[in-house]
């Protein structure tokens, strides 16, 4: 038993729903075209191969090639049969052919209701025969009276809506489109005038400055470079152009992409590796092969070596850049930073070449890493931007080289030093235990500040807060407080727990209980810091009351952490307390 097929249905299929847009008929025709004369080449014939579209009044064109024509045995077998193609018969010599599988020619039936296809084949004494064939399946086949050249000559003639397709201006475009780069000569005429369509040398045959006219003038703007581009077990030959702007990492790239010289994708996205971002390539392959919609290629092991190949040549354009040309290597990462940031990620070998050149924003400043490691041999990442905001000036005081690791990649950057440094240590900062690295009171001066960090225990108890005491730079900061996100997500389900419905706090309950460790945050003290000491000192319980809590109050301000409902109104009372101290010192003014 077979399958039944409706052929009408598979040829509306092919034809309308396989092709991104109706000018693709072109690029299909120039193709057998093409691989015509390269069959009838094969055979050793001498001739000039020539493609020749002709445009006619009553929106009709033909499409003539000089190549090896078909036989009458030839248009039943590959023509008439849809799947079938001659170009794949041989499969050592299909890689010669651009097309294969056998459906291209329906592609005609977008724009045209039938296709008169005359022919005579380059082998023997052939017949000249006309072959025509309709959409819905059936065709017929006839000698002709006259004798034709050899060769094939498509005529089509254009369905409503379809007109413009057929007019010269636009023939032109999309045989410059397609055919721009095709090594046999292209002419498109009407009445007495000829144009030979494909004059240009491709980019990929350009020295380095003919190529950077080539994509200033097709892009209209100066590349900063050119990279050569060459795979042997894929047969390409390309340029990458390196963009003068940066681009989003989400963009998605659009590399042209040439089959044997045939446009097959202007907006083909995966043929340079996803790093590649700062690249914009135009590439020819010989040996890869298409997918039926001839849009994109076939993923198969030979395209992802190709990948890789192509990629090895940016990597090793880099790396011979960065030696001979400081200057463009610079101008390059300051313009694609993100990218490159990106690319260093996920490369072992570009993360060495790039590290040194990456800045990042540090307890010292924005430095380079380069600068980062002339001073430093051990440093500290914080893993948010929020952490790192709670401690980089501290740190800067205390000698401490902390390394914003909060944006995109830079945690992972620093921590990769690790693998290429052996005298670089990184370590991940711990906010919460940050404060263990300043001095630690002696025990005199620990017995002493004993009942004042009991007392800040008691009061801060309900925040989540700790409260410890060191001596620290600079004199001016009182206090630091530091937290975490865990820190923070359990204040905040203290917080609902108080205000939510009995179902939603039983909830909130039940979530807390899973944190079997309570996380506290931690209020260090500066021993430093002589308002702290004063309060320590102090032996009125009111007043040591109402500094801890404006020390906490304030440090959350400084910190830009959100205040509670709680935490606000204790500041304001505390607040409150000092003015009236303070007024009640004031002298009577007399009136
Ligand atoms: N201009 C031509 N000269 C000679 N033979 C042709 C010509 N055009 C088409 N043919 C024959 O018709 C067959 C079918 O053509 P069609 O374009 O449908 O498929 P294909 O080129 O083989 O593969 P693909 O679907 O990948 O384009 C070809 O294999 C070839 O034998």
């Amino acid at each position: 038993m077979n399958f039944q097929v409706n052929l009408q249905g598979v040829i509306d299929l092919l034809s309308n729903h396989l092709y991104s847009d109706p000018g693709v008929f072109i690029r299909e025709l120039l193709q057998n075209g093409i691989d015509a004369v390269t069959a009838r080449k094969r055979l050793g014939q001498e001739f000039e191969g020539e493609v020749r579209v002709e445009v006619f009044s009553s929106n009709t064109i033909s499409f003539s090639d000089n190549g090896c024509g078909l036989t009458e045995k030839e248009i039943e077998q590959f023509l008439a049969k849809i799947g079938s193609s001659t170009k794949r018969e041989d499969q050592d010599l299909a890689d010669d052919y651009i097309g294969q599988f056998g459906v291209g020619l329906l592609s005609c039936f977008v724009v045209s209701e039938e296709i008169v296809l005359i022919t005579r084949s380059s082998n023997g004494e052939g017949d000249s025969l006309e072959w025509r064939g309709k959409p819905d399946g059936t065709y017929s086949i006839k000698k002709l009276e006259r004798q034709v050249p050899v060769g094939t000559t498509i005529y089509l003639k254009a369905k409503t809506d379809y007109e413009e397709y057929f007019e010269f201006y636009r023939l032109r475009e999309l045989l410059e489109k397609y055919g721009e780069f095709l090594p046999t000569p292209i002419i498109l005429t009407e009445d007495n005038y000829e144009l030979n369509v494909n004059t240009s040398i491709p980019p990929w045959n350009m020295d380095k400055q003919e190529a950077m006219d080539f994509v200033e003038e097709t892009a209209y703007s100066k590349p900063m470079d050119i990279i050569s581009l060459t795979s042997v077990i894929g047969g390409v030959k390309g340029i990458a152009s390196i963009l003068p702007y940066a681009v989003s990492l989400q963009d998605e790239k659009k590399h042209r992409v040439y089959l044997k010289g045939m446009l097959l994708s202007d907006k083909m996205s995966n043929v340079l590796p996803p790093w590649a971002f700062f690249v914009n390539g135009i590439i020819n392959t010989e040996n890869l092969r298409p997918t039926a919609s001839r849009e994109a290629f076939q993923e198969n092991d030979l395209f992802f070596s190709v990948r890789d190949e192509l990629g090895e040549c940016i990597k090793n354009y880099l790396i011979e850049l960065s030696q001979e040309n400081q200057e463009l290597f610079k101008r390059i990462v300051l313009v694609h930073y993100a990218s490159i940031k990106t690319m260093a990620v996920e490369d072992e070998e570009l993360y060495e070449l790039f590290i040194q050149h990456l800045s990042f924003e540090t307890s010292f400043g924005d430095l380079k890493m380069a600068e980062i490691l002339e001073n430093h041999t051990h440093l500290l990442v914080a893993p948010t931007l929020d952490e790192f905001r709670q401690v980089a000036r501290v740190a800067k005081a205390q000698d401490l080289m902390v390394i914003n690791g909060g944006y995109v990649h830079d945690l992972d950057l620093v921590l990769n030093l690790r693998n290429v440094k052996d005298d670089i240590s990184v370590d991940v900062l711990d906010i919460l235990e940050f404060a263990n690295r300043f001095k630690e009171l002696n025990v005199m001066e620990k017995q002493e500040t004993r009942p004042f960090l009991d007392y800040s225990n008691e009061i801060l108890r309900s925040f989540q807060c700790r409260s410890v005491v060191r001596w620290f730079e600079p004199a001016d900061i009182p206090v630091l407080y530091n937290t975490n996100q865990e820190v923070n997500f359990f204040k905040l389900a203290e917080e609902s727990e108080k205000e939510a419905n009995p179902l939603f706090a039983e909830a909130v309950r039940v979530i807390k209980n899973e944190l079997y460790d309570q996380p506290f945050a931690r209020l260090c003290y500066n021993y430093n810091n002589p308002i702290v000491r004063k309060a320590m000192e102090s032996r009125d319980l009111e007043a040591q009351k109402a500094c801890i809590e404006l020390f906490y109050t304030q440090a959350l301000l400084l910190g830009n952490h959100p205040l509670s409902s709680a935490e606000l109104s204790m500041m304001n009372e505390s607040l409150f307390h000092f003015m009236n101290m303070g007024l009640d010192r004031m002298p009577e003014v007399e009136q």
